[in-house]
């Protein structure tokens, strides 16, 4: 069985969602005329990192964007994973990742359970606490926020279930670039994965944002990645090769959970 993804590595106008809004959207049709089954965005394109303007620009309960992207994958039948948007909920603000398939039913609502310091996320986000895991395209798939990466065992957490496709969101400056890649690749090795993940392109007031997004294969090898500029990456994987590469070596059969803190 294959997989057509489309990777949206877009540009974030600061603190201006109407902005973001119509990209992504343009994005979505750009994506279906190509055919792809999904298609991606990065972390917080509603706002941009525009933590202190929250109050004035967050998304009420994420009923904007739910609404949004629901109307966008009937409209274009395509299933999209929804990038992570600034929501505010219970007077509180979440990093909130909605996915949609392409039936416009929300399959996935998570909240970013890893908060970055040095973007002073901590500041103004409230952490979320529950798992994601969800079927799209007929593929059991899960998803993770950008600063996430850095925590394997939650990505073991999430992927232990079985998942094959694991979806990236970030907003990665390009000062860590380098680590970006290594750590994309050492998460597809480990899970046993396809890892798919679209960082943005452009700058804010404190970042320089430079793409490379990438899709990944379980061995970690790159199947595709994107430029330093805006653009959208269409890339198709072989999801039967996850039970070969699962088959010759079973991490997940050989774990010792009993030993691990
Ligand atoms: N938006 C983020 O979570 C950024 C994470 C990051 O840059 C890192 O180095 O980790």
């Amino acid at each position: 069985m294959t997989l057509k993804i489309a990777l949206a590595q877009i540009d974030i106008t600061f603190a201006t969602p109407d902005d973001n809004f119509a990209r992504v959207a343009k994005y979505v049709e750009q994506a279906a005329a190509k055919q792809v089954d999904v298609v991606v965005f990065p972390e917080m394109w509603n706002t941009g990192y525009a933590l202190d303007q929250l109050e004035q620009i967050a998304d009420l309960n994420g009923e904007r964007t739910q609404e949004f992207l629901q109307q966008l994958a009937v409209k274009y039948h395509v299933n999209i994973v929804g990038g992570s948007v600034a929501i505010k909920r219970d007077g509180h603000f979440y990093n909130t990742s909605y996915v949609v398939n392409a039936q416009g039913a929300l399959v996935s609502a998570y909240d970013k359970v890893h908060l970055f310091g040095l973007m002073n996320e901590e500041k103004y986000i409230t952490a979320g606490a529950s798992e994601v895991s969800f079927e799209l395209a007929n593929v059991a798939s899960t998803g993770v926020i950008c600063y996430d990466i850095r925590f394997p065992e939650w990505l073991r957490t999430l992927s232990r279930h079985g998942s094959k496709v694991l979806y990236v969101s970030a907003d990665w400056p390009a000062v860590r670039i380098p680590q970006w890649e290594i750590l994309v690749r050492a998460r597809a090795i480990e899970n046993q994965s396809f890892v798919v993940a679209v960082n943005r392109v452009g700058d804010d007031p404190d970042n320089h944002f430079n793409g490379h997004s990438l899709v990944i294969d379980p061995l970690g090898n790159i199947v595709s990645q994107a430029g330093e500029q805006e653009e959208l990456v269409v890339a198709t994987i072989d999801l039967d090769s996850i039970e070969q590469v699962r088959g010759q070596i079973p991490v997940f059969a050989d774990r010792r959970p009993e030993l691990y803190r």
